[in-house]
């Protein structure tokens, strides 16, 4: 799939911009802070409804507007799809398809697949446990867009538990009358229910995304692997069981493992087992990424994590959009010719690069030039 048209009102510094796309290369090119992660930005939002840059809406939207609007016609074989959402920080977004009535934006999820490399990638390796999560559980919704309910789901569920052990812990710790608990169990069920739903697909999709990792590592740094993705998860019925795997052993395990941790979670106010505090070790050779392994070989594993997404995508489905923000200047030239080699055959690749230089050869397409607010397109 590509996606053929963006179109822009109010984002981030555009109060307008209309960018006509093709299949194969395109690059942005221009001096720093003129608007070229802002386009591919836009385009990630139509994928994932979220910012790889910010968690919330606010600073997409311009300042001194009160809404932002991202546009795009969608190809995808012989049909074309024209998706729209408005963001509206504060208030509901709301989304169209094909300038039908409104949809929930979560029925866009799926139309636009994207794989995005940026900087801010080194996070998955150097950064906190909810970097990884959120990597596994952005991949999780590309392959099955129903997830962004069950996702929503266990947060609102989560959010609600957290509260009614607030409340306790604060009614114990001021020696008040004790909360009233009896609902507990009913959360502890609702949480187990679409814990072990999300926790199965990231079993699944770990034990998919290994093998990819470790050749796309090779790819990039031969014989610096291998690398191992392993899940960690507190909900362990005991570490001699053997490990749960369909959804009734991992509700059992979850609501289990809730029961145990009861009395401390009411002493803390909060929910101590579940999908919201599990993490995805990466190891390199025998060694942990994290705390060990050097910048570059950090970068090199954010990266095979990226390839390794790219390549499941297009196994399973429609050919994302790969789009690599800035990713260039960071590499040193082996990686980036061999990162240059493994994406340039991709269905539509967007590039953003503060000069001209920083885009591999390979990468030949179309050039714009972002500067000033707009973006021209140039014969390359
Ligand atoms: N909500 C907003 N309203 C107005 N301007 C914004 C908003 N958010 C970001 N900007 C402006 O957008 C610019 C940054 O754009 P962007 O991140 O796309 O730059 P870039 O061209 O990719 O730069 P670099 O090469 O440094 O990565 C900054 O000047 C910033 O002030």
């Amino acid at each position: 799939m590509h996606v053929s048209h963006l179109s822009l009102a109010d984002f981030r510094s555009y109060a307008r911009a209309e960018v006509p796309l093709g299949p194969g290369v395109t690059a942005f090119v221009g001096p720093n802070g003129q608007g070229k992660t802002n386009l591919v930005e836009a385009v990630g939002y139509l994928a994932t409804l979220g910012s790889h840059r910010v968690s919330s809406d606010a600073p997409l939207v311009r300042m001194g507007a009160d809404r932002a609007v991202v546009r795009a016609s969608v190809v995808q074989g012989e049909r074309r799809q024209l998706i729209e959402l408005e963001l509206n920080p504060g208030r509901a977004n709301r989304a169209r398809i094909n300038r039908s009535s409104q949809v929930r934006p979560r029925d866009v999820l799926g139309m636009v697949r994207t794989v995005l490399f940026a900087p801010e990638d080194l996070a998955l390796v150097k950064g906190d446990p909810g970097e990884r999560r959120r990597f596994l559980d952005e991949l999780i919704i590309a392959r099955s867009p129903r997830m962004a309910g069950v996702r929503q789901d266990y947060d609102r569920v989560l959010k609600q538990r957290n509260t009614l052990l607030k409340s306790a812990a604060m009614a114990r710790r001021h020696g008040g009358r004790s909360a009233d608990l009896s609902t507990l169990d009913v959360w502890d069920q609702h949480l187990a229910r679409a814990g072990a739903e999300l926790l199965a697909q990231r079993l699944d999709l770990v034990t998919v995304l290994q093998p990819l990792a470790d050749k796309a590592y090779e790819q990039l740094a031969p014989g610096g692997g291998p690398v191992a993705l392993e899940y960690r998860t507190a909900a362990r019925e005991s570490s001699d069981a053997p490990p749960a795997r369909s959804r009734e052993e991992l509700y059992s395990t979850l609501l289990a493992a809730m029961s145990e941790a009861r009395r401390q979670e009411i002493e803390r106010g909060v929910t101590l087992v579940g999908p919201h505090r599990d993490d995805l070790l990466l190891r390199l050779g025998r060694l942990p990424a994290k705390g060990y392994a050097s910048h570059g070989e950090s970068w090199s594993f954010a990266l095979a994590l990226r390839l390794a997404s790219y390549e499941l995508l297009r196994a399973e489905g429609d050919e994302p959009v790969l789009v690599l923000d800035d990713v260039f200047a960071e590499l040193d030239a082996k990686r980036r010719e061999r990162l240059a080699e493994l994406v340039a055959p991709g269905e539509q690749v967007l590039v953003t690069a503060a000069v001209e230089e920083d885009v591999p050869d390979l990468l030949t397409g179309a050039r714009y030039v972002v500067a000033d607010g707009s973006v021209e397109r140039v014969q390359a």
